[in-house]
């Protein structure tokens, strides 16, 4: 017998209703090239899903039988359907602990399906967080620029409080030793970075922190306060290919407007590989035939299987 030694990736897929199972399918082929997807779904499910999509299953869709089982409505949040992708995601990180698989690759949840089926996560990040009691970084990019997120799934009004010397400090000594870039442009929050602290003072905690942050490193890794309104201009983005911005739409904002086809989602500071999509579950798209855009699920499952070459 042959032996196959494609790495091996656990897909969570994702919320059902949303258009993650599609990307699933039409995918398989090409994936299954570089590597040996092993799917977190059940073949109810499985089976429910292609009726509805009116695809057929692909013989070598191996799969990983994640329990339960409920009607599809597509584009519709749902509890059970939040509860069914949350298992997933649960089964894969499982399989990932187990070294049964080499990384996982998630599709998308529906944030309020996760809400409404008790779930007390807002995302994935917060999951593998929690799980592994480590200080997951959210990063979200491509080959041209990639944003780490100091703050996440917050309010707005909220972000200020986050920001301190201390916890900013930690988080880029552990970006920085996740992504070895030697030139990481960090941005301010208020409007023009305060201007000195006319418009706010959030900026001398944030100018700390890269102070003691390049301290640490003996090197000037980490720049800024940048102002935000132009750290993504076309000559800013010359300068720094990596970024970390102060909050969720501070940074993903710019990169979606540039890069959203082609961007992905990765998880750093764990002792797993994770990778995602950049997008969501899409419902105003989903089961309805639409040009669904696959480059980031590609994109994701590419990234996988370097970081997996990256650490043998
Ligand atoms: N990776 C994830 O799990 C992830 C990422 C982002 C958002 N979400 C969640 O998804 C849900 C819906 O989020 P949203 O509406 O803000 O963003 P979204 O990315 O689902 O959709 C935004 C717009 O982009 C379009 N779009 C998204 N992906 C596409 C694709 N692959 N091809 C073509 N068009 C595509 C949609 O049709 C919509 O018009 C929310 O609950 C959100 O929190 C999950
Ligand atoms: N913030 C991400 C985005 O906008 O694409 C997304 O919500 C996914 O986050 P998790 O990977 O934590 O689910």
């Amino acid at each position: 017998m042959i032996e196959n030694n494609k790495p091996k990736i656990a897909i969570s897929i994702g919320d059902l209703n949303g258009i993650g199972i599609e990307i699933a399918f039409k995918c398989h082929e090409e994936i299954s090239k570089i590597c040996q997807p092993i799917y977190c779904i059940n073949n109810k499910m499985l089976k429910r899903a292609a009726n509805e999509l009116k695809i057929e299953i692909p013989e070598d869709f191996e799969i990983f039988k994640t329990k339960g089982e409920f009607d599809l409505k597509p584009g519709t949040v749902s509890k059970k359907s939040g509860k069914y992708s949350f298992n997933s995601f649960m089964d894969a990180i499982n399989l990932a602990n187990l070294k049964e698989v080499d990384a996982i690759c998630t599709l998308p949840i529906n944030k309020e399906s996760w809400n409404k089926a008790d779930i007390k996560y807002k995302g994935h990040t917060e999951v593998l967080r929690d799980y592994f009691g480590k200080h997951a970084i959210m990063m979200l990019g491509c080959s041209e620029m990639f944003v780490a997120l100091f703050t996440e799934h917050i309010p707005l009004r909220k972000v200020a409080k986050k920001i301190n010397e201390e916890d900013l400090t930690q988080f880029l000594i552990d970006f920085y030793n996740n992504v070895k870039s030697e030139n990481i442009g960090v941005l301010g929050l208020n409007p023009h970075a305060s201007d000195n602290g006319v418009l706010g003072d959030e900026e001398v905690q944030i100018f700390k922190a890269i102070k003691k942050a390049n301290k640490h490193f003996e090197k000037n890794i980490f720049k800024g306060p940048l102002v935000p309104d132009t750290a993504f201009s076309p000559l800013s983005r010359k300068n720094f290919k990596y970024f970390v911005a102060m909050y969720h739409d501070q940074g993903l904002a710019p990169l979606k407007a540039l890069y959203f086809e082609e961007s992905i989602n990765v998880s750093l500071n764990l002792p797993i590989i994770r990778t995602s999509v950049d997008h969501g579950t899409a419902f105003n798209i989903a089961y309805k035939n639409e040009n669904i855009n696959t480059q980031s699920y590609i994109n994701a499952i590419k990234e996988a299987i370097n970081l997996i070459s990256m650490k043998k």
